[in-house]
């Protein structure tokens, strides 16, 4: 039995740790996806009684008997789908040995969190079953992007998928979307997979990496979010290395020292998120211009800025980044958790291709990385079977139509052509990528 399940990254419009202390922020998913194809091995399959994880962006593959698996965990012998559970800190232990057992190098030592998550996410929905689990993503892991709640939630939707709790058809039909109830279930696990990563997440980002859309969120409520207008973000990806858990932590410590005034600056940043959603959701008419709409995001989207800078998780390559940006009169924030990371800046509508080719050149020039993805777009997905089962009778008329114009194409070609289209959602969101060096699609 096999599923893949894809669950996008995300972008937050403004709120970012003001969320975990109860404000309000607005986040939208972005086309980006992270990828996880979920294949349970049969008795004759299993031989030995492996889990294996391999993670192909990376190149490393790791596994797990599940013999050692039960040895470390007595007491998780039974899966419990239905009812998402914290894992307890001794538990946590056991899973942090049982990955520790890998040897990962020491310079991707960020990744034990994410393999401990998938390990209790894995145990609690599948019990222990032998199985293949592999993992893709476009997205930059540790970037502000939601690297890591699209993990979780492409991972706890495959491992749903095939458990007995959501009843779907599993002959291959091409991507499809969970019921309502069924996304709230998804969202509940990787709530606990983003714990194990992050420490005290807020649920923002597994939320709408779930959902999909723009969503505004205060203390784990959600309210989706219509745009009225085109909203077009820049992101800089400064390659400075940072942690979601660490920054988070450190919020909170300089909130303890200082509760009043970090109070007083939550609740700033609270009115700016729901001034911010008032704005992009209001229709664009005479007495509002788009120019009107997009100088006050920019003016919200720096205000925010300046109160990120007060609880102490800028940086100063994303100083440079505001700094390269404003001589072009553009206005930025971080996005995520900061310290590094990623940067948005608004394009307006009639900003010429010349001014944002400059920006992006120079932006470059820093050794900065920079893409355009788009914006509110789907949340979790899944698909059952092998890619290419439902995908022949596509191919075979393909080839019939190139036939019949006289090209010379055959099967195979077709199939290499239409798997580098449809296969991995990374290919295709790579190619998305490659839109940056090539800003005229700006
Ligand atoms: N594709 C993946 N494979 C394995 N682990 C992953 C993957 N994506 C994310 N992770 C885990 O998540 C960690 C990064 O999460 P972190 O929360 O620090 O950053 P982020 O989610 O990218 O940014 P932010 O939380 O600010 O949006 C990685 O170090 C790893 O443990
Ligand atoms: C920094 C933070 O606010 C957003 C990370 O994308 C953490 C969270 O809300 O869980
Ligand atoms: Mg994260």
């Amino acid at each position: 039995m096999e599923v893949r399940a894809r669950a996008p990254g995300k972008i937050i419009l403004s709120g970012e740790h003001s969320v975990v202390h109860g404000s309000t922020a607005v986040a939208a998913a972005i086309d980006l996806y992270t990828q996880v194809t979920l294949r349970l091995l049969s008795d004759s399959e299993s031989g030995e009684g492996l889990l294996k994880l391999q993670l192909k962006d990376m190149g490393f593959e790791f596994s797990w008997s599940i013999r050692r698996i039960k040895e470390m965990l007595p007491d998780l012998n039974t899966s419990h789908p239905s009812q998402p559970m914290a894992c307890s800190p001794e538990s946590l232990k056991s899973l942090d040995a049982l990955v520790e057992e890998q040897n990962i190098p020491e310079a991707k030592v960020g990744l034990d969190a994410g393999i401990s998550a998938l390990l209790w996410l894995y145990i609690s929905i599948q019990g222990l079953k032998p199985a293949t689990v592999i993992v893709t993503s476009d997205l930059p892991l540790g970037s502000g992007l939601g690297s890591s709640a699209a993990f979780c939630v492409a991972l706890s939707g495959a491992l749903l998928a095939l458990s007995d709790v959501t009843k779907l058809d599993l002959s291959p039909q091409g991507w499809l979307s969970f019921g309502e109830s069924e996304l709230e279930l998804v969202n509940k696990w990787a709530f606990e997979g983003e714990k194990i990563i992050h420490g005290k997440p807020s649920g923002i980002d597994n939320t709408v990496s779930t959902f999909g859309n723009m969503i505004m969120f205060k203390s784990g409520k959600l309210t989706c979010i219509k745009s009225g207008m085109p909203l077009r973000m820049l992101i800089t990806n400064t390659k400075v290395g940072r942690n979601t858990k660490a920054l988070v932590a450190g919020v909170s410590e300089r909130t303890s020292r200082h509760p009043d005034a970090m109070s007083a600056v939550f609740s700033a940043v609270d009115h700016i998120s729901k001034e911010l959603s008032t704005v992009i959701q209001s229709p664009v008419h005479e007495d509002l211009s788009i120019t009107e709409k997009e100088n006050k995001i920019e003016e919200l989207m720096e205000m925010n800025q300046g109160l990120l800078q007060c609880m102490g998780v800028s940086h100063a390559s994303i100083e440079t980044v505001l700094r390269t940006t404003m001589k072009y009169k553009l206005s930025s924030k971080l996005t995520g958790a900061g310290g590094g990371g990623c940067v948005l800046t608004l394009v307006p509508t009639l900003l010429s291709g010349t001014v944002v080719d400059k920006v992006i050149t120079e932006l470059k020039s820093c050794g900065f990385q920079c893409l355009i993805a788009g914006i509110g777009g789907k949340g979790l997905e899944i698909c059952f079977g092998r890619i290419f089962r439902h995908c022949f009778p596509v191919i075979l008329k393909l080839v019939d139509q190139s036939a019949s114009l006289g090209f010379e194409t055959n099967a195979t070609q077709w199939f290499e052509h239409w798997r580098s289209d449809h296969a991995g959602q990374s290919e295709s969101a790579s190619a998305n990528i490659a839109v940056d060096a090539n800003t005229s699609n700006v």
